[in-house]
C-alpha cells in the first residue's frame, strides 16, 4: 500500500515533468529516478550517481517542486540522495538523510500518508509587491543569446521590460516549441522588478491559470481568484494556446485583460502559433491580442545556436570543445531545449565515462538522439559542417571569398551537396556560402556532377560524404 501511494505519486509526478522537458531530459535525468519515500512532507528520492543527483538538484529541483505540489497539492520537500550513498548508510547510520534540499525536512520517521493527509484548502493567495518566485532566475537578459531569428523579439521585450505598460501593451510573443519564448517572459519579469521592486509581477502558463479557476470554483473561492489576477501590475501568461476550446476560462481571462488593460497594467502573452491560428479563440479575445504588438521568434542559424551552447557552458562553468559545439548546433536545429538537452547528455556521458570530451564522444553519447530522430533534416550547415570537417578545413574558410584550389574545391563539394540533399534554393545556397551569386552554386553543380562521371575518386568522396551527412 505505501509503496503503490509512493509509485503512484512519483508516476504523477513524472508525467507532469514530461510536459515540460524534453525526451532527451527525462530519458537522460528523470527515468533512472528511484521514489523511496513518501511522507504528509517529504519526497525521497534515489539516483544511480552522485553527478546526476547535483545535476538534477541544480537544474529541475523547482520543477520537480512544483510538479510535486501540482500533484499533491502539499509543499513537500524533495530529498534526492544517490543509490551508493544510501548503501554506505545503511552500514554506517540509517538514522539520519543526508543531501536533505530543504533543510528542515522531517524525514526520519516514515509514516504512510494518505492522499487525504495533503491539505486541501488552496485559494489562491495574492500577488505580494516584488515576490519574483514564480519566475526562474536563469532566465534573464543577460543570459539570453540574440541572433537574427529573435532580435526583433528581444528588442520589443526589452521595450516592454524597461517601460512596462507605455509602449506595448499586451505584448504578444509566438514561435516553435523551444525557441527561447518562456526565457525572454521570465526575463522582463525580472528587468521589471529590478526598476520597480514595489510591482507586482506574475508569471503563469495557461494551463495553471485554467487549473486555480477550476479549484477556485470547486472551492467557493472565485473572489480569490479575481483579487489574485486582478491585482497585479504585470501578468505573463505562457502557451495561451492551450485555452483554445476552454470557453469558461477565456471568459475569466476575457475580465482579467480588460481589468488589467483598463488599469493600466502590462500582460504579456506568449503562444506556438498567431492569435489568428489558434482555433476556437474567441474573436473578441483575439482582437485584444491585437491591440498591442505581436512579434515571433524564428528558429535560430548555426552561428546562434552555437552561440547559445557557448553561453551554457560558460554559465554552468564546463569546458567543452569547440568542434564538439559545432557538432551538437549542426545537428539541431529547430528546438533550443533540444540543444542544451544534448549539450548535457554529452557532458554527462563524458563525467560517467571518465572520458574526455571529444567529437567521438559526443557521436557515441547521442547515437540514439539522433538515430531516433528518424525526421532529422539535412540542413545547409550540416553540409557545411561535415564537408569542412572532411577537408580539414574551418567552415569560415569554405565559405570565404578566397579562391585557391585547396578551399575552391572542397566549396564546389559543398554546394553540390547542399543542391542534393537539401531543398534549399540556389539563392539561399549561394547565400550561405558568403552571400555568393546563385549562378555560381550552378557551375558548382554542373562541374562536380559532371566530374562524378569520369572521376571514380570524386564520385567515391560525394558518396561517402553523403553517408556521412545522412547518417551520422
Ligand atoms: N536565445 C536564447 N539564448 C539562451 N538560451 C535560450 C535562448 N532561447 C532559448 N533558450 C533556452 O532554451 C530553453 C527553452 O526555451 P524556452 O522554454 O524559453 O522555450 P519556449 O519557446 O518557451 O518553449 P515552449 O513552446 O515549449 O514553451 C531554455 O532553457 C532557454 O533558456
Amino acid at each position: 500500500m505505501e509503496n503503490a501511494q509512493l509509485y503512484a505519486t512519483w508516476e504523477e509526478i513524472l508525467k507532469k515533468l514530461e510536459n515540460s522537458l524534453s525526451k532527451m531530459v527525462c530519458d537522460t535525468w528523470l527515468k533512472p529516478i528511484k521514489p523511496m519515500t513518501l511522507t504528509t512532507t517529504a519526497l525521497q528520492l534515489g539516483t544511480p550517481t552522485d553527478f546526476s543527483k547535483d545535476w538534477i538538484e541544480k537544474h529541475y529541483m523547482q520543477l520537480i517542486l512544483d510538479a510535486s505540489y501540482d500533484v499533491t497539492k502539499a509543499r513537500l520537500d524533495i530529498i534526492i540522495t544517490s543509490f551508493h550513498l544510501q548503501d554506505t548508510m545503511q552500514e554506517e547510520d540509517q538514522t539520519q538523510i543526508p543531501l536533505i534540499y530543504t533543510p528542515a525536512a522531517p524525514v526520519n520517521k516514515i509514516e504512510e500518508p494518505s492522499v487525504s493527509d495533503f491539505p486541501k484548502n488552496n485559494a489562491p493567495l495574492p500577488i505580494v509587491p516584488g515576490d519574483s518566485s514564480s519566475l526562474n532566475h536563469k532566465y534573464t537578459f543577460e543570459t539570453f543569446v540574440t541572433g537574427n531569428s529573435n532580435r526583433f523579439a528581444h528588442a520589443a521585450a526589452l521595450a516592454v521590460a524597461e517601460s512596462p505598460a507605455k509602449v506595448y501593451n499586451p505584448f504578444f510573443m509566438y514561435g516553435g516549441v523551444g525557441l527561447g519564448k518562456t526565457h525572454l517572459m521570465h526575463a522582463i519579469g525580472h528587468k521589471i522588478l529590478q526598476n520597480n521592486p514595489d510591482m507586482r509581477v506574475l508569471y503563469i502558463s495557461s494551463e495553471k491559470f485554467t487549473n486555480e479557476l477550476i479549484n477556485s470554483i470547486r472551492d467557493g473561492k472565485p473572489e480569490a481568484f479575481r483579487q489574485k489576477y486582478r491585482n497585479i501590475d504585470v501578468l505573463l501568461v505562457d502557451d495561451i494556446q492551450f485555452l483554445s476550446k476552454k470557453e469558461h476560462t477565456q471568459e475569466e481571462f476575457f475580465h482579467t485583460f480588460n481589468t488589467l488593460h483598463d488599469a493600466n497594467k502590462q500582460i504579456i502573452i506568449s503562444s506556438d502559433r498567431h492569435p489568428r491560428e489558434i482555433q476556437t479563440l474567441e474573436d473578441r479575445l483575439r482582437s485584444r491580442f491585437e491591440w498591442g504588438l505581436i512579434t515571433d521568434i524564428q528558429a535560430p542559424d548555426l552561428e546562434t545556436r552555437i552561440a547559445i551552447l557557448r553561453k551554457k557552458a560558460l554559465l554552468e562553468n564546463l569546458t567543452v570543445p569547440n568542434d564538439v559545439m559545432v557538432y551538437i548546433a549542426s545537428r539541431i536545429d529547430n528546438n533550443i531545449r533540444e540543444l542544451e538537452g544534448a549539450l548535457t547528455r554529452v557532458m554527462a556521458f563524458s563525467s560517467l565515462n571518465k572520458q574526455v570530451i571529444t567529437k567521438e564522444l559526443a557521436a557515441e553519447a547521442l547515437k540514439n538522439v539522433f538515430t531516433n530522430n528518424e525526421s532529422r533534416t539535412v540542413t545547409l550547415e550540416l553540409v557545411q559542417e561535415i564537408v569542412s570537417s572532411y577537408f580539414k578545413i574551418d567552415i569560415a574558410e569554405l565559405v570565404a571569398k578566397k579562391r585557391t584550389r585547396n578551399l575552391a574545391f572542397p566549396r564546389q563539394i559543398a554546394m553540390y551537396l547542399c543542391r542534393e540533399l537539401t531543398d534549399s534554393s540556389l539563392p539561399r545556397i549561394g547565400e550561405i556560402f558568403g552571400g555568393r551569386d546563385h549562378t555560381t552554386v550552378i557551375h558548382a553543380y554542373d562541374k562536380i556532377s559532371q566530374g562524378r562521371k569520369s572521376d571514380k575518386k570524386l564520385d567515391n568522396t560525394i558518396k561517402e560524404l553523403t553517408n556521412k551527412i545522412k547518417n551520422i
